[in-house]
């Protein structure tokens, strides 16, 4: 089809139009959005631009969350232009664009971390900002270069995961997808003061895992938190920890309960439900956010999209978050 029908709404160009062409067929751009060179072909320019890094190099167990991004797109057919949780029209309040994959080395994770991290410069030098679908989390270290780059200082951190990632090396090796939170302070890259895990949980090497991640900085809500606080009670206390700053949300989607996002590399029992994660991401309306990630979906271990569904929903959400500064 030459003229592929979309919804225009306040000028912008935005998803096919699928009361004229069934979702369900067409190129799986993120929520049918137009392509970065679509946009720009009607001269317009996109103010968040969605990106797929796809690369796990840097896993410790399950691979695949190289198939992350495709993954996340298929499932994501089915979002709609309007969303009556925050009564905003994501696709309309900005123009968002799908910016397509990048391409990472998946044999040499120093190459693949210098592509990112400037990849994620080209793509915001005219003021836009990423929405990132991975790939495992190591690539939230380059993109938080980027975004600190870019903010011109160091970044507030909300960190949405079963997972410290603070640890120090695997066998060895300073970049991996366990790892990037600490590289990330020693690079002081993050705003050590407004840096908080959440949905925390699951085993751990030793109490120093924690000692470690304290001493950075980090504070942590955990999954028990979220259960025992209610979603309320933690988005007051995120929002004290980062208000007033530049902030990078970054979600692993094993934040998530197995039994919501099963299509995971590391999983771990006890952990939020799909209905939790977006209640504290709206709540989070009105904050600086200059960045956000949604990473570790892993689709050979997914069923039913159920992971690729979720993460499309989070991803759909943080859009909004970031429109609503742009
Ligand atoms: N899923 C992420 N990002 N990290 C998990 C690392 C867990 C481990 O291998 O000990
Ligand atoms: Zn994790
Ligand atoms: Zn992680």
């Amino acid at each position: 089809m030459l003229n592929i029908p979309r919804v225009t709404e306040n000028g912008r160009l935005g998803p096919v139009n699928s009361a004229v062409v069934p979702r369900y067929g067409g190129a799986p751009t993120f929520a049918l959005l137009p392509r970065l060179d679509e946009v720009e072909g009607t001269g317009r320019k996109a103010d968040v631009k969605v990106v797929g890094v796809p690369f796990d190099s840097g896993v410790s167990y399950r691979p695949g969350a190289r198939f992350g991004p495709g993954h996340v797109r298929q499932s994501s057919r089915l979002l709609r232009p309007y969303n009556p949780a925050t009564d905003t029209s994501p696709f309309a309040q900005v123009q968002v664009a799908d910016a397509g994959d990048l391409a990472v080395n998946p044999f040499n994770i120093h190459e693949a971390i210098e592509a990112i991290e400037a990849d994620a410069l080209e793509l915001t030098e005219d003021g836009a900002s990423l929405m990132t679908l991975g790939g495992d989390h190591t690539i939230a270290l380059p993109l938080l270069r980027a975004a600190a780059e870019r903010a011109g200082s160091p970044v507030a951190l909300l960190h949405f995961d079963a997972h410290l990632d603070t640890w120090d090396t695997y066998f060895g090796a300073e970049y991996t997808h366990g790892t990037p939170f600490r590289r990330a302070v020693e690079e002081g890259i993050l705003d050590t003061d407004a840096i908080s895990h959440v949905g925390t949980r699951g085993p751990l090497y030793g109490r120093k895992d924690l000692e470690d991640d304290r001493r950075f900085g980090f504070g942590i809500m955990t999954s028990s938190d979220v259960y025992r606080l209610g979603v309320d009670e933690i988005v007051a206390r995120l929002r004290d920890r980062v208000e007033g700053r530049p902030l990078y949300i970054s979600v692993d989607i094993d934040v998530l309960d197995p039994a919501h996002a099963p299509g995971t590399g590391t999983p771990e029992a006890g952990g939020m439900t799909s209905r939790e994660l977006l209640e504290i991401l709206r709540g989070l309306r009105g904050l600086d956010l200059v960045g956000a990630d949604v990473v570790e979906v892993s689709p050979a271990y997914d069923h039913a999209e159920l992971t690729g569904i979720a993460a499309a929903h989070v991803a759909y959400d943080l859009i909004g978050l970031l429109g609503e500064r742009a």
